[in-house]
């Protein structure tokens, strides 16, 4: 892979431990395409027009059009903007220190910020869904995106409704750290570069997601610049996929998926914006389950133990005691699940 052509270099990626297999660029026009979209693999289409209208969103042209609202900013003392539901930490976590802080500021304001970024201050990444207090400009922008091939490839898949449009401008250097989510997305790229590196959802167990209740829920709890091979022994089996995505080229992320995205050192700042649409209903189980349907039965079994519990740390003892020895070829030593 060598994208010096379309403005990028190797070189300028980070080194990680594990290795990496090219994902698919295709047209959109493409049978394969379709397919990798339906076997709910990765896939980057170069020319699906999707966002065509959104190229010109540039950092002038946003603070001009976006309106007087405040957006979501996040600000970090480093590179790595992990996310964390804030809700969760009201819940279980009193004593969780959140790895960013949240700033909400209006976009020239950002912009500004941004311009007057200097090496050693705080780093800025605007996440913010697009909604109906943008201006006139983007509302036009916005309805000239490509519906027509979104709602085929919807209904064809037996997608759910779209949820949201997350619009992301961030720095250079930028990462969000690898996680998964609960939905699929068509992730579009407007400006700027930005690696993107996906794991199977088969990965589940190698990349040690955070229980369910902790505010950093479907975050790995790896750092891939830092990884603790002690601690998490099963990453290094991890085998990856990536792309560099540039202008007009859209990422399909099927639903579970981990990803982890960098926007590229020494490139500029980023803009894209992606499409969330629920997964659709599972029609008929076929066994065995797939590893994302397994995935989603794990989540509800820890979600109902938390539930009846009430304890987040009731929940290990009592699963170790319903597995180990029972489950497992291991012998209970009698304290491991203690109840
Ligand atoms: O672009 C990013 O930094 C993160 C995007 C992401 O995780 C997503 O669209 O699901
Ligand atoms: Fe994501």
């Amino acid at each position: 892979m060598n994208g010096s052509a379309s403005g990028w270099e190797k070189r300028q990626l980070n080194k990680y431990f594990f290795n990496t297999e090219p994902i698919p660029r295709l047209s959109c026009h493409d049978p394969l395409a379709e397919e990798l979209i339906a076997q709910e693999k990765p896939v980057v289409l170069t020319d699906t027009k999707l966002c065509d209208s959104a190229l010109k969103w540039d950092l002038d042209y946003l603070a001009e059009n976006m309106g007087s609202e405040k957006y979501m900013v996040f600000v970090s003392k480093d590179n790595k903007f992990k996310y964390y539901d804030e809700a969760k930490i009201r819940q279980y976590s009193s004593n969780f220190i959140p790895p960013t802080r949240r700033v909400d500021m209006s976009f020239p304001e950002f912009v500004r910020k941004l311009k007057e970024w200097k090496e050693g201050d705080e780093r800025i990444y605007l996440q913010q869904g697009l909604n109906n207090t943008v201006g006139q400009a983007i509302v036009m922008d916005f309805l000239q995106f490509n519906w027509e091939w979104l709602n085929v490839l919807q209904k064809k898949n037996n997608w759910g409704p779209l949820t949201s449009n997350l619009l992301l401008v961030g720095m250079e250097s930028n990462i969000t750290p690898v996680h998964y989510d609960e939905q699929q997305n068509f992730f579009c790229q407007l400006v700027g570069y930005k690696r993107c590196i996906l794991f199977a959802p088969e990965y589940y167990d190698r990349l040690y997601p955070y229980p369910v209740y902790h505010p950093h829920d479907r975050q790995s709890q790896v750092d891939f610049e830092n990884p603790d091979f002690e601690r998490f022994p099963g990453m290094t089996h991890l085998e990856g996929v990536e792309t560099v995505l540039g202008p007009g080229e859209v990422l399909h992320i099927p639903m579970y998926w981990w990803h982890q995205i960098e926007s590229l050192p020494n490139r500029g700042h980023t803009v894209s914006v992606n499409f969330w649409y629920k997964g659709g209903p599972t029609e008929k189980v076929e066994h065995p389950l797939k590893p994302q349907q397994k995935l989603a039965v794990m989540r509800n079994i820890e979600k109902m133990l938390l539930e009846a519990l009430k304890d987040p740390a009731e929940v290990g003892p009592l699963l170790r005691a319903l597995v180990i020895g029972r489950y497992t070829g291991q012998v209970a030593e009698g304290q491991e699940g203690k109840l």
